[in-house]
């Protein structure tokens, strides 16, 4: 079992990470949350037909009752009227500050039912059980949100999970297009902060339905070590947080405006970072073997253009509503070196340019 400890400003917590590890949940609660009433697992309908009885098995432990509650897949889940049902589940059921959510579930599921955790009450505390690849990346760190029509994670709040239990028994179930999802928030990972993970990553991971057990303990323990030295150091996003967002400026404005589910994340923010790499040879110099990371991203499945569908003055528009952006201009995280990046605001014209070169 791999065990990573998380040291934000607000909160210090573990991430455990191997197969079984979701057997360490009850015990890790007993001796934590003891003075804890009530469990509350908020998850989804695949994911509740898949393993809620596995949790639920395990919470019997604690001696402390369960409840659940199930929630539409993906995206679907972070709108506002699943997160006033939760609310709503919450009130009905006396859930109170002294009960527990449990996040069970992918990326959409964690970001959700931390979000509810964040506000119910003003606060009560959650843990995530990651179901899925992507959620290595979301599930740490403490951004919890959900959507509005003109943005995605536009509501939102930063509240540190009491833990993470990464169980990777739960990774067999994933379907393929999950799989590459995920796998994309682990090349991010690489490119911000690790040249040597990127080659190794590059040159061992060349069929996404054939990575075996040791594999993904590697990547996944490598991308949240990357990951928990950022928020250690920036919880709040203040500074060197958004290079996590790399990719993601475009990726969110595809993601969203394909419609919540055609194009998962990972598969947005792929298009998003082949676009960053592409900005960061024009403005920054990067010097990158592009056309092999394309040819090997491709042999994994992943489109690398935007799609033809969608109009790049939107798109603009949207790149231009993203977080980082703190005045008129969109604020990209681009390459210096793989391992180096920055943030940069870039012209509209010249990403209007870059866009149409990207067909
Ligand atoms: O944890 C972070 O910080 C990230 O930016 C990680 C991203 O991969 C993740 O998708 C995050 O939820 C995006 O945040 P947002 O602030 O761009 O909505």
């Amino acid at each position: 079992m791999e065990s990573i400890q998380i040291k934000t400003a607000s909160k210090q917590y573990p991430v455990l990470i191997g197969k079984k590890a979701i057997n360490e949940l009850p015990e890790l609660i007993t001796r934590e949350l003891n003075h804890l009433n009530k469990i509350l697992i908020i998850t989804d309908e695949k994911v509740a037909a898949l393993h809620l009885q596995t949790v639920k098995d395990a919470l019997l432990k604690t001696g402390k009752p369960v409840l659940h509650h199930v929630v539409p897949e993906g995206e679907h889940a972070k709108t506002f009227d699943v997160f006033y049902e939760c609310q709503s589940f919450c009130l009905s059921q006396q859930i109170n500050r002294k009960s527990l959510i449990i996040a069970l579930g992918g990326g959409a599921v964690g970001d959700l039912a931390g979000f509810v955790a964040a506000t119910f009450m003003r606060g009560i505390p959650f843990i995530q059980v990651p179901t899925t690849l992507l959620a290595h990346d979301s599930a740490v760190g403490g951004k919890v949100a959900i959507n509005h029509p003109l943005g995605k994670n536009m509501i939102g709040a930063f509240h540190q999970p009491e833990a993470v239990i990464y169980d990777l028994e739960f990774l067999k179930t994933l379907p393929l297009k999950e799989l590459r999802s995920g796998f994309a928030e682990v090349i991010k990972h690489s490119l911000i902060a690790d040249n040597e993970l990127y080659l190794w990553l590059k040159s061992n991971i060349v069929d996404l339905n054939d990575i075996t057990d040791e594999q993904f303990l590697t990547m996944i323990t490598k991308g949240i070590g990357i990951k928990a030295k950022i928020v250690e150091e920036d919880e709040k996003e203040n500074g060197i947080r958004a290079f996590l967002n790399f990719g993601h400026t475009l990726g969110h404005a595809v993601e969203g405006s394909m419609g919540y589910g055609n194009f998962t994340h990972g598969e947005s923010i792929l298009i998003g970072m082949v676009y960053a790499l592409k900005l960061s040879r024009k403005k920054v110099d990067l010097d990158f073997k592009l056309d092999e990371f394309i040819d090997w991203v491709s042999s994994l499945g992943y489109q690398i253009t935007i799609p033809t569908r969608l109009e790049h003055a939107m798109l603009l528009e949207l790149m231009k509503t993203d977080k980082k952006s703190v005045n008129d201009a969109a604020t990209f995280v681009l390459l210096n070196e793989v391992g180096s990046p920055l943030l940069m605001d870039i012209a509209d014209s010249e990403l209007i340019e870059e866009m149409t070169e990207m067909i």
